[in-house]
């Protein structure tokens, strides 16, 4: 079937009716829209997934699962059992989820309506499921063994990844053996990726990651590793603080080379490099990742330091790709990243090949949407109980919101119910003394526990009683039960709690969760964990018919951002205030004014041509 076909999924099925049995208003409230018209949400009904049999199906089964609870679906042995999957040393337990065996049942059911594997069978196969940019989506191909064969076009792509992985491989290795030296002659030791979003996001968290896993710890000594995405001046400041010219090299990172931020770091670290080593200092101090190698070139960085990507991978899925290898190759050395792209592969082969059923990113996909369209559960809480996971959250936040963060289906109808996911996250137990107040006892939050078994570092003092990762792993065990069990009235009676504490006491408990258990966070597992949470937004967006992979959503503010860098350059090139006639409204010109008072005020500098270095040195960090 074609991929056009297959976004037509639900239509065979679909039998009309509005019948809503669920409390919660889930499907939107067409009726304030008055901009809608009707035949145009009776046309987004029609051949929306909202409108098949299976999501009705769903709908009147959130009645029988409101009558249940948690702490009765945790007494059914059966039912945990068969809500626990294991697969490939990853240990997932769904028991904590709001849902029975026939919940899953129905899901499989919402899946098939989906066409989900069929969609899936596409994404591997290079159809252009990206329809709004007319592009393939294969980012597996980023991780697929030498001797795969993954098409775009009928053209094996799998070559030309090795092609630049071995490209990456030679490079990373001559500047970690110090064959490639810096503009005075000493090897680089410091490294500045400039990126923004998936040009960032996505290699942080891998770097976070691994910076505690012995061997990469080991591989990386000596060595630095820094970002620099925000615009700000001062997050220059705060990446290039400290690090001498001679040993560091700027990594400018961006899939189009035209991301304004990415550019003026680009260039701000540029002058940084060459105002104290020289122009020709770029040549051993810059390269580049991009799928736009003309404009590197333009840029002044060799194209032989170029390293390049394709249309077919989107930022927020590229960390696989040359943007995060180089820089985390450069920082860990080859040998550890192509542990870390072997778990995803294998995790993409799961996906591909596990029967739905027994599918991770399937199983968790399908119940987001559960808990997202049918308990009404908007949002997700992402708890790593392990330091060197705290980047993940931020990392799945630009994946997930990004890619399902739209108001229409694939084919350009208005969604009549609300896609997309709210997530956020902290590594536990930091969370806990933070924001679980309101997911304990304020508004449900499905929350995923992700527990680690072997720990990348151990501690175990010696008048303990358990070690300092037992310490905190209890808190990933505890926190899921508490809840869902929460606390009765009557047990806090029974302990003479006084009467007038007992409502501000009590937890109604019933709040989902899933719990991910890995035996270890090595660059293999993190690979694992990252393909496990692309392919379940993915599975979501397959399942909301929605395009995962445009992002439309981040145009507008970047054109009217360029308006304002027009008027603040007429403004401080005529010495005028914004007016009336300048066609910002009442409260942005009074905005705008503000600020540029404010700046007149100050000791401004001057525009110059070179990074003024002195300023890190007068205001050391
Ligand atoms: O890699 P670049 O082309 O510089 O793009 C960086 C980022 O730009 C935009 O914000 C997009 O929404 C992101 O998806 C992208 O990752």
């Amino acid at each position: 079937m074609a991929f056009s076909q297959l976004q037509a999924a639900g239509k065979q099925t679909s039998e009309n009716g509005n019948s809503n049995p669920n409390p919660i208003p889930l499907t939107r409230d067409v009726s304030v829209n008055v901009s809608r018209s009707l035949s145009s949400m009776d046309k987004a009904m029609e051949t929306s997934i909202a409108s098949t049999d299976a999501w009705r199906a769903l709908q009147e089964h959130v009645a029988e699962i409101e009558n249940t609870h948690l702490k009765d679906l945790l007494a059914d042995q059966g039912r945990c059992e068969a809500m626990s999957k294991e697969d490939m040393g990853l240990y997932i337990d769904f028991s904590r989820q709001r849902a029975t065996q026939d919940t899953i049942k129905k899901l499989m059911d919402l899946a098939r309506a989906a066409n989900l594997k069929e969609k899936i069978d596409a994404m591997y196969a290079g159809d252009h499921i990206n329809s709004t940019e007319d592009r393939a989506v294969l980012h597996v191909a980023t991780r697929a063994r030498r001797e795969q064969v993954i098409c775009d076009d009928g053209k094996n792509q799998v070559p030309e990844v090795w092609g630049v992985l071995d490209r990456i491989k030679a490079f990373s290795e001559k500047v970690r053996s110090g064959e490639w030296k810096g503009a005075t002659g000493k090897p680089i030791k410091n490294i500045v990726a400039i990126g923004i979003g998936g040009s960032f996001l996505g290699p942080l968290f891998v770097h976070t990651a691994l910076r505690t896993e012995p061997k990469a710890m080991m591989q990386s000594r000596g060595r630095t590793l820094r970002f620099l995405a925000n615009v700000d001046p001062i997050d220059v400041a705060r990446a290039l603080n400290g690090l001498d010219p001679e040993e560091t090299m700027a990594v400018v990172i961006s899939k189009t080379f035209t991301t304004a931020e990415t550019m003026l770091n680009a260039r701000t670290v540029r002058s940084w490099l060459t105002s104290q080593l020289g122009e020709e200092s770029v040549a051993q101090h810059m390269v580049a990742v991009s799928t736009n190698l003309k404009l590197v070139k333009e840029f002044g960085i060799d194209p032989e330091n170029a390293f390049g990507f394709w249309d077919w991978v989107g930022g927020r899925y590229s960390v696989c790709s040359a943007v995060g290898i180089l820089p985390l190759s450069l920082q860990y050395g080859f040998e550890v990243m192509e542990q870390f792209l072997s778990g995803a592969n294998a995790m993409d082969d799961h996906f591909r090949e596990t029967p739905l059923e027994s599918n991770l990113p399937v199983l968790m996909g399908l119940l987001s949407v559960w808990n997202i369209s049918f308990l009404g559960y908007p949002a997700r809480a992402i708890l790593p109980y392990c330091q060197a996971l705290s980047k993940l959250a931020p990392h799945i936040q630009q994946v997930s919101m990004e890619s399902n963060g739209k108001g229409v289906d694939i084919n350009g109808n208005v969604l009549p119910f609300e896609a997309g996911e709210i997530d956020f996250g902290e590594p536990g137990t930091n969370g806990q003394h933070s924001f679980y107040q309101l997911i304990h006892q304020g508004r449900v939050v499905p929350c995923d526990f992700i527990g680690i078994v072997r720990s990348q570092q151990s501690v175990y003092l010696k008048d303990e009683i358990v070690s300092n990762h037992d310490e905190l792993m209890c808190n990933f065990f505890a926190q899921a039960d508490a809840l869902a069990y929460g606390k009765s009235r009557e047990e806090l009676r029974s302990q003479n709690v006084p009467d007038y504490l007992i409502p501000h006491r009590s937890f109604t408990g019933n709040r989902p969760s899933t719990s991910l258990l890995l035996p270890e966070l090595s660059a293999y597992t993190v690979g694992q964990v990252l393909a496990l949470y692309e392919h379940q937004v993915a599975v979501q967006g397959f399942v909301w018919n929605i395009n995962s992979f445009d992002q439309w959503g981040v145009e507008l503010g970047k054109v009217l951002a360029s308006r304002v860098r027009q008027m603040i350059n007429q403004s401080r090139n005529k010495h005028r205030f914004v007016n009336n006639s300048d066609g910002f409204n009442y409260s942005t010109t009074r905005l705008l004014n503000k600020y540029l008072q404010g700046k007149t005020q100050l000791l401004y500098p001057e525009p110059r041509d070179v990074f003024p270095a002195e300023l890190l040195e007068h205001n050391p960090l």
